[in-house]
């Protein structure tokens, strides 16, 4: 069952002026992309800097809206509104940020952070147990539940950031580089988690990394993009075997290895 899809997505930025009285020139950052999603799916959307893909995950979030094209969930279309008018595609689609330390209220203990969408979003059910079913599900020791995030680590913080995505059951998840800001053996345990907990939820992934290698280890499928085209896409083995386009030959070959990952 096809769950997200965007059409045509194109969307186009001012870029600096060359001349003090000149027009704005107009930078296309997504051409005519078109990605879809299905339950239990786990995509990866690879490219180097600027390839556009936080733009495009801006648009599947409905962030923004695109210039051309459009988001779809369920069939459904989707577009920036209202905090309010958006709930529905909110429990559906939840967001994991690339940075813990930034994506976290301060001032909220990790029981309150976890439990926040339940009640944002009135997702009915017992909140308590779900909260202590989660911390199970991202392996945090319970006895953390109380704390502020100040006092863990980035990759403890991280996984309060899944367990408050995964709260309200989201038919699809989306992560934009969620192990970039950590530190190289807890990258390989969060990407571990991703695909494991998603799996057990039910939910699909859509993950955004600049490295094939992340997205191998987390994903099935993976989409390439540079400078906002998609330049290739297929099955993650596939495309990492036999890649067809030269940017997926670059980013193979500029792989930081994993560790406990052995070379290709
Ligand atoms: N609000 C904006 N206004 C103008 N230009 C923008 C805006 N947002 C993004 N861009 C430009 O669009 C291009 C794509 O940016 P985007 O952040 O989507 O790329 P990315 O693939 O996520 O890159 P990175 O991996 O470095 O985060 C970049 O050149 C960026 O400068």
């Amino acid at each position: 069952m096809t769950l997200l899809t965007a059409t045509g997505v194109t969307k186009r930025y001012p870029s600096a002026r060359r001349h003090p009285f000149g027009r704005r020139p107009v930078r296309t950052v997504l051409d005519a992309v078109d990605l879809a999603v299905s339950a239990g799916e786990r995509l990866g959307i690879v490219g180097g800097s600027g390839a556009g893909k936080s733009t495009l995950l801006r648009l599947l979030l409905a962030v923004e809206a695109p210039d051309t094209g459009e988001v779809r969930f369920r069939g459904r279309p989707v577009r920036p509104a209202r905090p309010g008018r958006l709930g529905w595609f909110r429990r559906e689609v939840q967001f994991v940020a690339q940075d813990p330390y930034a994506s976290l209220s301060p001032r909220m203990t990790v029981r309150d952070i976890i439990g926040e969408p339940l009640h944002c979003l009135r997702v009915p059910g017992d909140r308590p147990r779900r909260i202590d079913e989660l911390l199970r599900a991202v392996r945090l020791d319970p006895a953390l539940a109380s704390r502020l995030p100040s006092a863990l680590s980035g990759g403890q913080r991280q996984r309060v950031a899944l367990a408050r995505a995964l709260a309200p059951r989201p038919a699809v998840l989306v992560a934009d580089e969620p192990i970039s800001a950590l530190d190289a053996p807890v990258r390989v345990a969060i990407l571990d988690l991703l695909r494991e907990v998603t799996v057990a939820e039910g939910s699909a992934l859509v993950l955004v990394a600049h490295d094939l290698a992340a997205v191998r280890r987390a994903c099935t499928r993976v989409m390439v993009l540079d400078q906002g085209r998609v330049v290739e896409s297929g099955p993650v083995d596939q495309v990492f075997h036999a890649p067809r386009s030269a940017v997926a030959r670059d980013l193979i070959e500029a792989i930081p290895r994993l560790p406990g990952e052995v070379a290709r």
